[in-house]
């Protein structure tokens, strides 16, 4: 049939609406007697309409040319072929697919509104623009305050109507096909809508969720939600998902990234369901060929890369975890200065953790004043962990914000295994891979040397022997018991080793104890030390830099870390000096033979210094950092350079310290304490 041959009228929708009398409406889920009012409501008016534009038509038409095929199948099928205008095209399976689900909290989850410029392809019963999104959703007496638009395109509406009724629309474009949406359009999302609840105040509004058909994007970022915002299993909050909007998700692969995201086993019961009918019916057109389109629910998905595998454990470099919206870094940097009771410099966001200074002659005094203990300078990576609720995030030097998923519950009662997980909770620690000595398998571990909050309470003013041990009573041993307890808890199938990677605590050892330290267990390590650190047993946790910390390197290991820039063939190394860039005349730097100097301007570089030939040796690039050392930094490793504190030096040292009447009684009364814990 030659649809041009037909009468052309300007409004598509009077032709179409004159034939529409014994279309099927399109299905409303209905939850009460009052939607069931809505719907008997909306059909009536609709077929007057009909009819009034029915004998219009006739007056236009008086020849009344039978103008359509009768079979309301093969008419959808024409209205699909037709797309005169390619920007109009339907998503495959959209007439069919039901509007949108039920309410999951304030969450409805939708399929795509199509605006006014779908109307010559869609008839009006089977219409769901933005004005009958609106109406069916204040018919149940839901108000929207926010919509979600998680496709891949803009042609599906414009925005300007959502803007003109005071709706939010923030748009996480997701690729439909080929995968599922990434980690990081999954933090912004689930960030989205906290911000949106957490500004509700009185009304309750909603937030209408949609991908093209509303199932398989929709539903793992809905599913992402609920699993950081509620103490749910995977397979509970699919389960809520596909309730209220049935199958729920469709596409396995999605499925299975969500047990695999969330570290659970996924249990043999758990079937994905097949794709909807009508889905199935529209994956081919007419000529049989496979629909394309760059935004779709269905087709083939690339095999998902497996968190665990992507992140090959290979160096201390390596970017872990997903980056999260720059709003959200903001208020988690608010809560660390809080908790470290500081307020924030002047010069943007700077990273607060406490640091440590270099040992000298002099500082080596400190040791003899104070009581200290030692711990080996582990050379890994530095961060500080906060631990929510939803999330438990990496800090980096850059004082940047990185989402890892990871499991922290709460100390367990009496009664059994806590329910609750940490809630900003701060520590700091030190990112070291660990390379197993019998199979050479590499294994990322934190190990936590600090505690500055315990679930949003600062506890940095505690003495540090307390906070030491308050990361085992607090952090390590629930974790160690819920694991071996595992199959007791309301997550059987949370698996702890596929986490990204381990936690442990920190040891420290006892004055008495150094030479041991040195000779036995550091040769001993699976991962990389350069030194020792020394640290105050009664002391606060103090930002920035902390005169009273002290480390001591392994005196070809002592450093500074310089911005090197090749300018006009010159070679310059520059520090830092209250913030503004210091360049240090004279310094020259040797890097690695054959190596061009120019490939390493504008990084930052850390250096040993060769004492007989006065020159910097380049040791690494510093990735992690973005900034030179301090001039002050500089000057207290040069200090120490040359003070130059042998381990002979240290050791003798201590020998004197440690017989000092101080030293000798609290050395023997924590001894006696350490046996008795064990
Ligand atoms: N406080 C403390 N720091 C440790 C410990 N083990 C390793 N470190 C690391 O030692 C670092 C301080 O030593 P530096 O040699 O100054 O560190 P760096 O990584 O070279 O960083 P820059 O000083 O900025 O060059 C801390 O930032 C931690 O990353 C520990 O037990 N306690």
């Amino acid at each position: 049939m030659d649809l041009n041959a037909l009468p052309q009228p300007e409004d598509d929708d009077e032709i179409f609406g004159q034939q529409l009398e014994d279309e099927p409406q399109e299905p409303i889920i209905l939850h009460s007697d009052e939607r069931a009012d809505y719907v008997t409501t909306a059909v009536e008016i609709s077929r007057r309409e009909r009819e009034e534009r029915i004998q219009r038509l006739k007056r236009q038409h008086p020849d009344d040319r039978p103008a359509y095929p009768s079979q309301p199948r093969m008419r959808d099928e024409i209205f699909q072929t037709k797309r005169q205008k390619p920007s109009s095209r339907l998503p495959p399976g959209w007439l069919d697919c039901p509007a949108f689900g039920q309410e999951i909290g304030c969450i409805i989850p939708s399929k795509v509104p199509l605006d006014e410029t779908f109307n010559d392809c869609v008839l009006p019963g089977k219409r769901y623009s933005f004005r009958q999104v609106l109406h069916q959703q204040r018919v149940l007496g839901r108000k929207l305050g926010m919509v979600i638009d998680l496709t891949n395109t803009s042609r599906y509406y414009s925005l300007s109507d959502w803007r003109k009724e005071g709706i939010k629309h923030v748009k996480i474009q997701c690729r439909g096909r080929g995968s599922a949406p990434d980690n990081e359009s999954v933090n912004l999302f689930v960030y989205e809508v906290s911000q949106f609840l957490a500004r509700q105040k009185h009304a309750k509004k909603y937030i209408l969720v949609h991908c093209t058909h509303g199932h398989n994007r929709t539903g793992f970022m809905i599913i992402h939600y609920l699993m950081r915002t509620l103490p749910i299993s995977v397979s509970q909050a699919i389960k809520i998902f596909s309730d209220a909007r049935p199958p729920g998700i469709y596409k396995p692969d999605y499925v299975d990234a969500l047990y695999a995201f969330y570290h659970e086993k996924k249990p043999e019961m758990v079937v994905c369901p097949p794709t909807p009918e009508w889905k199935r019916s529209s994956e081919l057109d007419l000529n049989g060929d496979a629909m394309p389109d760059d935004d779709d629910d269905g087709g083939p998905t690339a095999p998902l890369t497996d968190n665990l595998e992507a992140q090959v454990v290979t160096s201390n470099d390596d970017i872990l975890g997903d980056a999260i919206p720059q709003d959200q870094q903001n208020y988690l940097r608010q809560f660390c200065y809080q908790a470290l009771k500081m307020t924030p410099g002047g010069r943007g966001p700077q990273f607060p953790g406490s640091h440590p200074v270099s040992l000298d002659r002099e500082n080596l005094q400190l040791l003899r004043q104070r009581y200290y203990y030692a711990t080996w300078k582990a050379d890994g990576t530095r961060y500080m962990m906060l631990i929510t609720m939803d999330g438990c995030f990496l800090i980096d030097r850059h004082f940047n914000f990185r989402r890892v998923q990871m499991r922290f519950p709460c100390r367990h009662t009496n009664e059994g295994l806590a329910e609750k997980t940490h809630h900003f909770t701060l520590l700091d620690g030190e990112m070291v891979i660990d390379t197993l000595p019998d199979t050479q398998k590499q294994e990322r571990r934190y190990l936590i040397y600090d505690m500055m909050a315990l679930n949003h309470v600062s506890v940095i003013e505690r003495p540090f022997y307390e906070r030491w041990r308050m990361i085992d009573k607090e952090v390590i041993g629930p974790r160690n018991y819920e694991r071996q307890h595992i199959y007791q808890s309301r997550n059987p199938y949370y698996r702890y080793e596929l986490e990204p990677f381990r936690v442990r605590r920190k040891d420290f050892f006892l004055l008495s104890t150094v030479i041991k330290l040195l000779k036995e267990f550091i040769p001993k390590l699976s991962h990389e030390a350069d030194g020792l650190i020394f640290q105050g047993w009664d002391d606060p946790y103090v930002p920035r830099t902390h005169e009273g910390l002290l480390k001591w390197k392994y005196p070809e290991m002592n450093s500074v870390d310089f911005l090197f820039e090749v300018i006009d063939d010159r070679e310059l190394l520059y520090l830092h000096e209250r913030g503004k860039k210091k360049l240090m005349e004279g310094n020259r730097v040797i890097f690695p033979d054959g190596s061009d100097p120019s490939a390493y301007s504008d990084k930052i570089i850390e250096c040993s210094f060769d004492t007989n030939n006065q020159k910097w040796i380049w040791m690494r690039t510093r990735v992690d950092k973005g900034t030179p050392n301090d001039y002050n930094t500089y000057r207290k490793v040069m200090r120490s350079i040359t003070d130059n504190i042998t381990e002979e030096v240290l050791l003798n040292e201590i020998y004197e310290i440690i017989r000092l009447p101080m030293y000798a009684d609290r050395i023997q009364s924590d001894s006696k304490a350490h046996v008795r814990r064990r």
